[in-house]
């Protein structure tokens, strides 16, 4: 087990280069077991997820070759085994093995998902789309068994409008007879890429980005060639670093348009952000003021950018209020900002910030945005060591942290525990 070892005080300063989404890739890749030949994938991030991922093919039987950002899948030989255990139980979009395994095989055995489980995440409305489809669905002592004789395109309206199930049921429909419409649908960026490659491997999917899909399902689908979005969870994390530490760097290789959530909120704040075609410049200012956040399904502010905006909010002057209208208790980082000196109660679904200077800690990230608050929060500190463990969990979602950290004058490195 290594830990993250942080000597804090340097205003980030030049350029990073943002990699592909997590989101996007962990559902591509499940995504390609649909088609009958080679799915390309390029702007792969380099993750423990992406690597978990890639295990779980190999074990179906198809052939994985993972080279630098792209990896090529040929699915021909894959065959439909249950899956109770192992690698499914280490990532929360494991579930999107459901949906592929329906879709292919109209059968599957999937363990229930493992991943960040910073409070109960239901799949209920997974559940639901599937049995709407026309798929029988039980759970068996932790592992949930599907099988269809048929999948039969329908309208399903979704209570939540939840991300993985807006994909799942996407996932099985593209491959279902006639015509699946979803209501409520979560309209992420990530949903819209899914829907790219899967009409690139021939699907007929309209309306990926709004609150309806329609998905008019096909017989076969085949390879194709795929260039996955950038990861605007990242970029935000960086975005919020180099105001944090009152630096100054440019985020390459981003939408702009999937941050105007975190622009704005930054902007109030007295950030200074100048946007580019494909990157952001943000310049930190000495004083901050405190603003009211609300994290909300997008393009609302994401609630993967709550807990790291949380140590900006430390960084402001006065009291901020953030409440997550995703997650109701997604606050396991507070009690380890508290040990950095930071003021924080939670209350509800909201956390209340008193501005004010950190301190270096020995502190546990229980989750892989948690993580992220706690890199950041480090990163301010001016005097001492600020010693994260858990790192396990940053692995899962941030590509080369570290050594891009480093790139941008950050003291920062990895250690054994
Ligand atoms: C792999 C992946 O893409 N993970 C993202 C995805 O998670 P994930 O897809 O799991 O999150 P959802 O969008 O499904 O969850 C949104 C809300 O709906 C609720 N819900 C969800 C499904 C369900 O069947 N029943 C139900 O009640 C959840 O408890 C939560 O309150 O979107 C989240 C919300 O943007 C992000 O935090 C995660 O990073
Ligand atoms: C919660 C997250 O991921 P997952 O849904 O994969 O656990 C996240 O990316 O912040």
């Amino acid at each position: 087990m290594e830990k993250l070892m942080i000597s804090g005080g340097r205003p980030l300063q030049g350029m990073v280069s943002i990699s592909g989404a997590k989101n996007s890739a962990i559902a591509l890749i499940p995504a390609a077991i649909l088609a009958e030949s080679e799915v390309i994938l390029d702007n792969l991030p380099l993750l423990s997820d992406v690597a978990v991922y890639a295990e779980i093919l190999e074990e179906l039987g198809a052939e994985v070759a993972w080279e630098g950002s792209q990896m090529r899948i040929d699915p021909s030989s894959i065959k439909s085994i249950p899956m109770p255990n192992g690698p499914v139980k280490k990532l929360r979009a494991s579930y999107y093995m459901m949906g592929a395994m329906l879709g292919r095989f109209k059968e599957a055995v999937v363990g229930l998902p493992g991943g960040c489980n910073f409070e109960p995440r239901p799949i209920d409305q997974h559940i639901k789309g599937f049995e709407a489809l026309g798929a029988t669905v039980t759970n068996e002592h932790g592992s949930i068994h599907l099988h269809a004789k048929e999948l039969r395109g329908t309208k399903i309206y979704l209570d939540v409008s939840s991300v993985g199930a807006t994909i799942n049921i996407m996932l099985a429909a593209a491959r279902a007879k006639g015509a699946t419409i979803i209501e409520n649908a979560a309209k992420e960026p990530e949903i819209i890429d899914v829907a790219t490659l899967l009409n690139s491997m021939g699907a007929i999917i309209k309306g990926a980005g709004t609150e309806t899909i329609r998905i008019e399902g096909v017989s076969e689908l085949h390879g194709c060639r795929h260039s996955i979005i950038p990861d605007r969870i990242q970029a935000g994390t960086y975005m919020i670093a180099a105001a944090a530490t009152r630096g100054d760097v440019l985020i390459d290789n981003v939408i702009p348009k999937h941050l105007e959530a975190i622009t704005a909120k930054m902007q109030e704040m007295g950030v200074l952000i100048e946007e580019f075609d494909e990157s952001i410049r943000v310049k930190g200012t000495p004083s901050y003021e405190h603003v009211d956040v609300k994290a909300l399904i997008y393009p609302g502010f994401a609630t993967d950018l709550q807990s790291p905006m949380t140590s900006l909010l430390t960084q402001a002057r006065g009291v901020s209020v953030l409440s997550d209208f995703v997650y109701s208790n997604r606050f396991k980082h507070v009690p380890e900002l508290v040990r950095m000196g930071a003021k924080i109660r939670v209350e509800g679904r909201s956390a209340i910030i008193e501005g004010g200077r950190l301190n270096a800690a020995k502190v546990k990230a229980a989750d892989l945005r948690a993580g992220a608050a706690l890199v950041i929060a480090g990163l301010t500190v001016e005097e001492g060591v600020t010693e994260v463990t858990g790192v396990e969990y940053i692995d899962r979602g941030y590509d080369h942290l570290v050594s891009n950290l480093r790139m941008l004058g950050a003291d920062v490195w990895r250690q054994s525990e």
